[in-house]
């Protein structure tokens, strides 16, 4: 039997407890049903995801090689595969013995897969079971299901709780909801108010609470001022923050914010990385600085543009 024809309970943490029973039968649904199952070749009748099914390759290169899932939000908001293997590669290079890395906001396993591809256990979070089942369902192609585990929950209740701090974890990454598209009309987006579920004060004091190594991807337009307050603010005056732009082709996709010791040596991390990524400073010193520096460190084109 092929594998991707079951699936395995113990992969989902907790969800085999009374509590979430509910979630349980959920779950089974959508794998009875198949549901969410894209079909490359059928172009999307709804206009406002046909931008992104025209790059639908982007997202992940399987498709129309093996059988990937996707809800309408995935659509907009699964990070494309080049951009999340150069993440896990970066990380990979600058903390080369880490073991456990949790992909907090999994959404359909865009990161999570890659993570997946060079730490031996990936946890994922979401608040939506139809995400976790497609980040199942898409670790499957991709055949690392075996080393991601899916925690269902809301992260601010998690958060409170204490969830993973008793884990030990190597690393937090997290690719937050931006809002939806609109973020690219605001000039500078906030990252108090414009984030979910918390703003990046919160969300960041949470997170370094797991971990001292956290990475966020956050919009293009991201305030860096906000970002060396708050790291500064949590972490102490003499501390920073490694900012890299994410350019695909020409077009910019977001930055990637970077805390803990072993990501400012990032010399050693731009060896392993994939991807055109300009670096502008670290939220403390000039930008003109950071991006001498990247011209010098990281260079390698990626190509996005993709028709029909
Ligand atoms: C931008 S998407 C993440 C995409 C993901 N990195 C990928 O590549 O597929 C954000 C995800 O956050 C989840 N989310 C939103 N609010 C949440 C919350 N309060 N707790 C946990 N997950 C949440 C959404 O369900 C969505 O799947």
């Amino acid at each position: 039997m092929n594998s991707a024809d079951s699936w395995d309970l113990g992969h989902f943490v907790h969800l085999d407890k009374h509590k979430y029973r509910k979630q349980r039968k959920e779950l089974e649904k959508l794998w009875r049903d198949d549901a969410f199952l894209v079909n490359p070749d059928a172009k999307v009748a709804d206009r406002t995801i046909y931008k992104y099914w025209k790059n639908r390759r982007t997202l992940f290169s399987l498709m129309g090689v093996k059988r990937l899932y996707l809800t309408k939000e995935l659509w907009f908001s699964v990070t494309p595969e080049t951009v999340a293997k150069f993440v896990a590669r970066f990380i990979r290079s600058c903390l080369p013995e880490a073991h456990t890395v949790v992909d907090v906001f999994c959404g359909g396993g865009g990161n999570s897969i890659q993570l997946a591809m060079y730490f031996p256990k990936v946890y994922g979070v979401d608040c939506s079971v139809e995400h976790l089942y497609c980040t199942y369902r898409n670790a499957q192609a991709y055949g690392v299901e075996d080393r991601i585990w899916l925690k269902y929950g809301d992260w601010r209740k998690l958060s409170r709780r204490g969830r993973f701090e008793r884990v030990k974890v190597d690393c937090v990454f997290a690719s937050p909801p931006w809002g939806g598209p609109g973020y690219q009309k605001e000039e500078v987006f906030d990252l108090e108010t414009g984030l979910a579920p918390v703003g990046l004060r919160e969300m960041l004091r949470g997170f370094l609470r797991i971990s001292s190594n956290v990475v966020l991807f956050l919009p293009r337009n991201s305030d860096l001022a906000q970002i060396s307050r708050v790291t500064r603010e949590l972490l102490g005056d003499d501390a920073r923050c490694k900012v890299l732009y994410v350019k695909t082709g020409e077009y910019m996709k977001g930055i990637l914010c970077f805390w803990g010791e072993p990501f400012y040596n990032y010399s050693q991390g731009s060896e392993a990385a994939v991807g055109n990524v300009h670096d502008v400073g670290d939220g403390k010193h000039s930008n003109e600085d950071g991006v001498q520096h990247a011209r010098e460190s990281l260079s390698v084109a990626i190509d996005y543009s993709e028709d029909g």
